[in-house]
């Protein structure tokens, strides 16, 4: 299996995250893009090639101009007004202050744009998100090309970037570009599968109201895990995206035997609704060691799931999500590959 990775992508070195009152060195750190390298040779995946630039143009087909715009200027400005440390937003649109006037004020702006505090913008943070969307954009054009499976080695994750909207690590949807980019190179249908721990909130919001994505995800039931405020069952899709946006909530503690019966579930799904490409968001934070997520799946259940993601037959494009217990990270990627291919 060809991989998709470019070092561009770690350009973002942020030092600070908001974590438990406490800034923290984060958690989605430019090492875990190494380690699933290291792990992707090791294993003799397959050859590793550069990413060819796509333009914004791609970006623009699924996020706001002016969150883009946002996002490309905001460390410069933050710096402009002589903050010390990293942008992080601290001041939201709440249930009482809905703020319909964007503000002027970074501040305002910041947390308009901006879905959570435990995402700092720091030099090099535009530059990685647009090296990410071109890994992902690569990837998914060889899968249309050959039919063969290809796997983005993405850094930043993407699958909580909603149209206007950055957070949970993410700025740029890179499932979503790369799903938009094969609806534009006239596939008919394509499934965004969301195998990370947490809740692809932004892949939701961004197709909630299409027929032509079929959005799944299993994750962490939202009423104890992030992102809390999307991501119950009863979310379906709506007009004419209803029955196209399937949650499979699930409690802290699940193991891999209730996981795949949502999985199962899920990939029942995919084939009942003829889509002709599939899109893997591959979060392997559901991992049993994740610092921050709360299911039970061992590095060998992950290269089940690859097997069981084979068995649907179809064109598949994997880009990597989340994932923090660095150490293992690129064991529980690459199995999942492997398993996919069957040399596990
Ligand atoms: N403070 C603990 C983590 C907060 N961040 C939410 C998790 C984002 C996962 C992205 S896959
Ligand atoms: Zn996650």
């Amino acid at each position: 299996m060809l991989t998709f990775h470019t070092a561009a992508t770690q350009q973002r070195r942020a030092r600070t995250e908001l974590d438990g009152g406490v800034l923290v060195t984060p958690y989605e750190c430019p090492e875990r893009v190494d380690l699933v390298l290291e792990h992707v040779h090791a294993s003799r995946l397959g050859e590793v090639r550069e990413p060819d630039a796509f333009g914004l143009a791609p970006v623009l087909a699924i996020h706001d101009r002016g969150y883009v715009d946002f996002l490309a200027g905001c460390w410069d400005e933050w710096r402009s007004l002589g903050r010390q440390g990293e942008a992080i937003a601290w001041i939201w649109p709440t249930r009482t202050m809905p703020g319909e006037i964007l503000p002027d004020h970074l501040d305002g702006r910041l947390g308009h744009y901006a879905l959570s505090a435990d995402t700092s913008i720091c030099e090099g943070t535009f530059e990685a998100a647009q090296a990410s969307k071109d890994i992902a954009l690569s990837a998914v054009r060889h899968s249309l090309t050959t039919g063969e499976p290809a796997f983005g080695l993405c850094r930043p994750p993407g699958h909580h970037a909603a149209t206007d909207q950055f957070g949970g690590y993410c700025f740029f949807n890179n499932a979503a570009i790369a799903a938009q980019y094969a609806l534009d190179h006239g596939l008919g249908r394509v499934a965004v599968l969301d195998i990370d721990f947490h809740h692809g909130n932004g892949t939701q919001q961004i197709f909630y109201e299409r027929d032509d994505v079929l959005f799944l995800s299993l994750h962490g039931d939202p009423r104890q895990c992030f992102p809390y405020f999307l991501g119950h069952a009863e979310e379906i899709g709506c007009g004419k995206g209803e029955g196209f946006n399937v949650n499979y909530p699930l409690p802290p503690g699940t193991d891999f035997a209730a996981w795949a019966g949502a999985l199962d579930d899920a990939l029942e799904r995919i084939r009942a609704a003829g889509c002709e490409l599939l899109v893997v968001s591959l979060g392997v934070d559901a991992f049993e060691n994740d610092p921050i997520s709360e299911f039970k799946l061992t590095s060998d259940d992950f290269t089940e799931v690859g097997r069981r993601l084979a068995g649907l037959g179809l064109p598949t494009t994997f880009l990597l999500e989340g994932g923090y217990a660095v150490e293992e990270i690129g064991i529980n990627v690459v199995n999942v590959l492997s398993g996919f291919e069957g040399r596990a």
